[in-house]
């Protein structure tokens, strides 16, 4: 039986005293890929040669294998055929202890297709691993900066650590025999590395686990969507409700729409995301981080190509650097004053899509951080993806993208128009608001209005609006003639809920108490738009709480929070010693209070003029 590189040799170490910089690489590359591949996949052959007598050549095994299942020997011409070049060697060696990548990948391969072995598993996955770890030493040797180019060699781990992963599924090994295996090859790959000082030493590990922290990060927190409006919040599954939206190349003449994850085959650096309130930017990046995190099965996702990803919230106003958001990704590698920024260098030589959302929601600390990105990126081999309403892309992100001298697509996200696409939409959520009992109630109730009703629902919000108002108030859908009768039903619901949380607790009239609240409410909206602030602190909460205080019977209060949290949800940090922060429902439902508190004041015979109202000095109201 053939063992696993029985005479394969130990791995060289570096010489004492280290090599200098580029030639440490060169000698890693070398080793790496024909030293310690070869001997990867000899484990491999070892494993499908079981049954290989020591005395026989690899002919005359294969030969064997097909005699006993019933087929012809290799003539000559099909030996020559399958093995080309390699076939004289494989004619007469008996081991493979001399043999490179690429003849021990020919010998697999044939072996695979050429010979039937009984209870065969497919071999597809397998093979591909074979591919990746012979084409490594193509791409490694390919220049003078190739084999200098660390990342190769943590790349070729990882492939390599995949390859006895799959021949670990393919031959039934046991856990422990695959653990031992992976644990040599990571002993032997670490003798080559130097230190911590060493960026090599960070990319590797990005590499080995950086993608597990990110899921970590991201899956639980992204896969479900609590609904907005619902007095006991409703969680319904991300994945289950998504529509997978179409998007328009802007300056572009053609009508023709694309599927959303085909921007990711523009050119360009940077891929803009525009689309209106509502339109679903955040959602459809939450999706793709998502999609990274679990790539869909057997469908090329354009993600795959990515080694890392870094979601950054503009709104987000604790991170100043893009050292914070990378330490936020990959905290457990940041341990000492310093790492954070090894980290950063290091994921800036891989293969990274940062995903930026909501431009327009920018803050001057988050500017700090989105600069940076586009400043650190440009050139490499990193993606940027960023999301804004598009009234910011002319006056804000397009000369920020001009100044960095960074070159962009602009993509658009395309309204639901169609009557088919809008009762899908809502088909997928009441499947998932009803547990799967859906009664089609909500998309008949849609079906049942007019035209220019329904021209009310083009983006994925209002057709989510019309959910709940479905749910809370079905009378007022009935009542709607016009497009102008739509939005109002929301501020009257808002007043049912605020209503159905103090019923039964206050003496003052229910209305005044309920336009006094809005009032309130309304005014800070204003105040953090003003200031394009969407999150807000612990202790602004507490401000706004004081503001809100309400009178019960009795010498009760109730707690300011009960009524808060009907317009307003908790936003958990990424970081566990930092404190929560809290914004509205949704950044339209902050506007929405807003105008609806400009518009009291107006008709209410306020005499102020509206730049006083908004609070903004009169020269800005242009
Ligand atoms: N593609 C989608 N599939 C299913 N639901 C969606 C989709 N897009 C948006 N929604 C629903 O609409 C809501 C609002 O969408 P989202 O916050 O993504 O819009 P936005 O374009 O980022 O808005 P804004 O510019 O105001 O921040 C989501 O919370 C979700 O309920």
């Amino acid at each position: 039986m053939a063992s696993a590189g029985s005479s394969a040799s130990c791995t060289p170490s570096v010489p004492a005293g280290g090599l200098p910089g580029p030639i440490a690489s060169i000698y890693r590359s070398v080793v790496g890929n024909l030293h310690l591949s070869p001997k990867v996949m000899r484990f491999v052959l070892s494993k499908e040669c079981q049954d290989k007598r020591d005395y026989e050549t690899y002919r005359q095994y294969m030969d064997r294998l097909r005699t006993e299942a019933g087929q012809k020997p290799f003539s000559n011409k099909e030996w020559k055929q399958a093995f080309s070049f390699n076939a004289t060697a494989f004619e007469t060696a008996k081991n493979s202890d001399e043999k490179d990548v690429t003849a021990i990948h020919c010998l697999l391969g044939n072996m695979y297709t050429k010979v039937s072995k009984m209870c065969r598993k497919d071999h597809t996955e397998l093979l591909k691993k074979l591919d990746i770890v012979k084409d490594w030493r193509n791409t490694t040797f390919h220049s003078l900066k190739d084999v200098q180019d660390d990342t190769n060699f943590s790349y070729l781990k990882v492939a390599l650590l995949d390859l006895i992963n799959e021949a670990g599924k393919f031959y039934f090994l046991i856990q422990e025999e695959i653990d031992r295996e992976k644990r040599e090859l990571e002993d032997e790959m670490d003798k080559l590395v130097a230190n911590k000082d060493c960026i090599y030493y960070w990319c590797l590990s990005l590499l080995m686990g950086g993608k597990e922290a990110v899921k970590l990060l991201w899956k639980d927190r992204l896969s479900s969507e609590e609904l907005l409006l619902y007095s006991n919040p409703i969680k319904v599954e991300r994945r289950d409700v998504f529509h997978a939206p179409v998007m328009k190349k802007r300056a572009c003449d053609e009508e023709k729409v694309i599927p959303f994850i085909k921007i990711f085959e523009a050119l360009e650096e940077i891929i803009v995301v525009t689309g209106v309130a509502g339109a679903g930017k955040t959602t459809l990046v939450k999706n793709i981080v998502l999609q990274f995190c679990k790539p869909p099965q057997g469908v090329d996702d354009n993600l795959s190509s990515f080694d890392q990803l870094i979601f950054f919230e503009c709104r987000d106003r604790t991170s100043k650097e893009l050292s914070d958001v990378i330490k936020h990704h990959f905290n457990y590698l940041c341990n000492k004053p310093g790492d954070q920024l090894n980290v950063l260098d290091a994921i800036l030589r891989l293969r990274v899509l940062f995903i930026i959302d909501g431009f327009d929601e920018v803050n001057i600390n988050s500017m700090k951080v989105v600069n940076e990105i586009f400043e650190k990126t440009g050139r490499r081999n990193c993606r940027v993806l960023i999301t804004t309403r598009p009234h910011t892309m002319e006056g804000k992100l397009s000369p920020l993208l001009k100044k960095c001298n960074v070159s962009s697509t602009q993509y658009e996200i395309q309204p639901l128009k169609e009557l088919a696409d809008q009762l899908a939409f809502l088909e997928r959520y009441e499947a998932a608001l009803s547990g799967g009992t859906s009664t089609g109630e909500i998309t008949r109730s849609f079906e049942s209005m007019n035209k220019d009703v329904r021209s009310q629902f083009l983006e994925p919000i209002s057709l989510v609006h019309f959910c709940e108002i479905h749910k809370h108030f079905p009378e007022e859908i009935s009542s709607w003639r016009t497009p102008g009768d739509v939005a109002p039903s929301k501020l009257r619901l808002y007043r049912k809920l605020i209503s159905d949380k103090l019923a039964g607790w206050i003496n003052k009239d229910m209305e005044v108490l309920v336009d006094d609240m809005f009032a309130l409410v309304g005014a800070e909206a204003l105040e953090l738009l003003r200031d394009n602030v969407v999150t807000f602190s612990e202790a602004e909460l507490r401000a706004i709480k004081r503001k809100c205080q309400i009178e019960l019977k009795g010498d009760d209060e109730v707690d300011p929070a009960v009524v808060l949290s009907v317009v307003l949800k908790e936003h958990k940090p990424l970081c566990l010693n930092s404190s929560s922060s809290y914004e509205f429902k949704h950044k339209s439902e902050q506007e929405m209070f807003a105008g609806h508190y400009i518009v009291q004041r107006i008709i209410g015979g306020n005499a102020n003029p509206l730049y006083s109202i908004l609070g903004v000095p009169k020269e800005e109201m242009a």
